[in-house]
C-alpha cells in the first residue's frame, strides 16, 4: 500500500474531538475555484507572531530591571523518558507559533481521534468479525470491505462533529458532502479512510490518508444560502495539491504511526497504547540519500506496463535489490488495463506527494509535479512515482 511504502522510503531522524449531524446538500462535480481565506489568515498570523516575539526580546534586553535570560541550548537539554510531546501539546505549540490557526488545530485533533478509533477497529477486526466484504461496491466499482464502510463512518463523524469542517470528500462516498451549516466550519478535508484495506484479512499494513484545504471566501459567506453557490462550493474540493494546508497518513502496522505535515517539514507521532496518546517520535523527516535503493512497484502487473516503464524497472533489479531499505521509489504506473493507473489523485496521490516533498523528495505522474495537477473530478485517478529525487528524475527520463 502507498502508506507502507512511504514509510520505507523515508529515513527518520530521531532527534527530534460525537455524532454526525445532517448533511445539508450533496452535489456533483466540475471545475474548481481559486482560493484565499484561512490560508492567508495563517500567513498573516505567522508574520504577526515574528513581530510579537521580536518585541518581547527587545524588552528583556533593554530594560535596566531585566533579569538575565538563562540560555539553555535546546540541543543540550537532557531528555528523560517522561519528557514527551503529545500530539495535543505539539498542536498547541504550532498554534501559539502561528503555524496553524485554532480551527485547523481542532480539525487535526479530530483526525487523530479518528485514526485512534480506526486503529482499534483494525486491530480487533478478526475478533469482531469485521474482515471480509460489505457486499456493495463504491462509486469506483470497487468492492467495499466492511472496514472500509465503518472507517469511513468513523472518519466522517469525527470531522462532522468537530464544528470546523465545511466539506468532506471520501474515497468511499459518491460525491463530496457539505457538513450541516449550523455545525460546520471552513476546512475541506479529503480522505481515504482506510488505504490498503484489501490487505485487512491478511493483517498487512493499512491506514487512512488525508489532506486539508481552505475554503473559498465566497463559499464561507454563502454556504447554506443560494443552492447554486453552495453547489459550486462543494466542487471546491477539486484543488491542486499545491493548495494543501496540511496532509498526513496513519499507518497501522507493528505500531500505529501518524505522519503529518502542516507545510513546514514532516514529522511523525507514534501511538502510545498505554496511554492512548500520539507522541512525537520523528521530527524533520528527510528522504534518504542513501545509495541503496528500495523500490515498490506491483510487478504482478509487469506485462501490462508500457515498455518504457518495464525498461526502468528492469534497471532496478540489481543483485541486492531486495535488501534495499532506504531511499528509492514507489511507483504505480498506468498500464494496459488502467489508462490512468489505480490511485486517486485527490486523496491518495496529492497528500502523499505533499508529504514526500516536505521530506525533500519528489513526486510525479510522469509529466508535471503531482501537486500542480488541477483535479477535474473527485475520484480522478493518476499514475504516481514518488521518492528520492534522483530516482524520480530517473524514471521520468525513461518515460520521456
Ligand atoms: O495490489 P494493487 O491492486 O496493485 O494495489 C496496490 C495499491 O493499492 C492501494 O492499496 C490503494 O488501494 P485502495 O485505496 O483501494 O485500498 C495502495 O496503497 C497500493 O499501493
Amino acid at each position: 500500500m502507498v502508506v507502507a511504502q512511504a514509510v520505507h522510503q523515508l529515513r527518520h531522524s530521531w532527534s527530534c474531538p460525537a455524532e454526525a449531524r445532517n448533511v445539508s446538500h450533496v452535489a456533483s462535480l466540475g471545475a474548481a475555484h481559486s482560493r484565499v481565506g484561512p490560508l492567508e489568515k495563517t500567513r498573516r498570523s505567522r508574520e504577526g507572531l515574528k513581530v510579537r516575539f521580536g518585541a518581547r526580546a527587545a524588552v528583556n534586553v533593554d530594560s535596566p530591571n531585566a533579569l538575565p535570560i538563562k540560555k539553555r541550548p535546546v540541543a543540550q537539554a537532557k531528555r528523560n523518558q517522561y519528557d514527551i510531546t503529545t500530539f495535543t501539546a505539539w498542536l498547541v505549540r504550532q498554534e501559539i507559533e502561528g503555524a496553524i490557526d485554532g480551527e485547523l488545530t481542532i480539525v487535526l485533533s479530530s483526525i487523530a481521534l479518528a485514526c485512534k478509533q480506526i486503529a482499534s477497529l483494525v486491530q480487533r477486526a478478526g475478533i469482531s468479525n469485521l474482515t471480509g466484504l460489505q457486499g456493495v461496491e463504491n462509486i469506483q466499482g470497487e468492492e467495499q470491505k466492511k472496514l472500509d464502510v465503518i472507517s469511513n463512518e468513523v472518519f466522517s463523524n469525527c470531522l462532522r462533529s468537530n464544528g470546523r469542517t465545511g466539506i468532506i470528500a471520501s474515497e468511499e462516498e459518491d460525491v463530496p458532502v457539505a457538513v450541516e451549516e449550523s455545525y460546520s466550519g471552513n476546512y475541506i478535508v479529503v480522505f481515504d479512510p482506510l488505504d490498503g484495506s484489501a490487505n485487512i484479512d491478511a493483517a498487512v499494513s493499512t491506514g487512512p490518508i488525508f489532506g486539508i484545504y481552505a475554503s473559498d471566501q465566497e463559499c464561507l459567506t454563502n454556504l447554506g444560502g443560494d443552492p447554486s453557490v453552495a453547489q459550486n462550493c462543494v466542487v471546491n474540493v477539486c484543488q491542486p495539491g499545491s493548495n494543501l494546508l496540511a496532509a498526513g497518513y496513519c499507518m497501522y502496522s507493528s505500531s500505529v504511526v501518524l505522519v503529518l505535515s502542516i507545510g513546514d517539514g514532516l514529522c511523525a507521532f507514534s501511538l502510545d497504547s498505554l496511554y492512548g496518546e500520539f507522541v512525537l517520535t520523528h521530527e524533520k523527516i528527510q528522504v534518504s540519500t542513501n545509495t541503496k535503493k528500495l523500490y515498490s512497484f506491483n510487478e504482478g502487473r509487469y506485462e501490462l506496463w508500457d515498455d518504457k516503464v518495464k525498461r526502468y524497472v528492469d534497471t532496478l533489479k540489481v543483485p541486492d535489490g531486495w535488501t534495499m531499505l532506504y531511499g528509492g521509489i514507489y511507483g504505480y504506473p498506468r498500464d494496459a488495463n488502467s489508462s490512468n493507473s489505480k490511485l486517486r489523485l485527490l486523496y491518495e496521490c496529492a497528500p502523499m506527494s505533499f508529504l514526500i516533498e516536505q521530506a525533500g523528495g519528489n513526486s510525479s505522474d510522469g509529466q508535471p509535479r503531482i501537486l500542480h495537477i488541477q483535479p477535474e473530478e473527485v475520484h480522478q485517478r493518476c499514475p504516481l512515482y514518488f521518492g528520492s529525487p534522483e530516482e524520480v528524475d530517473k524514471v521520468l527520463s525513461f518515460l520521456a
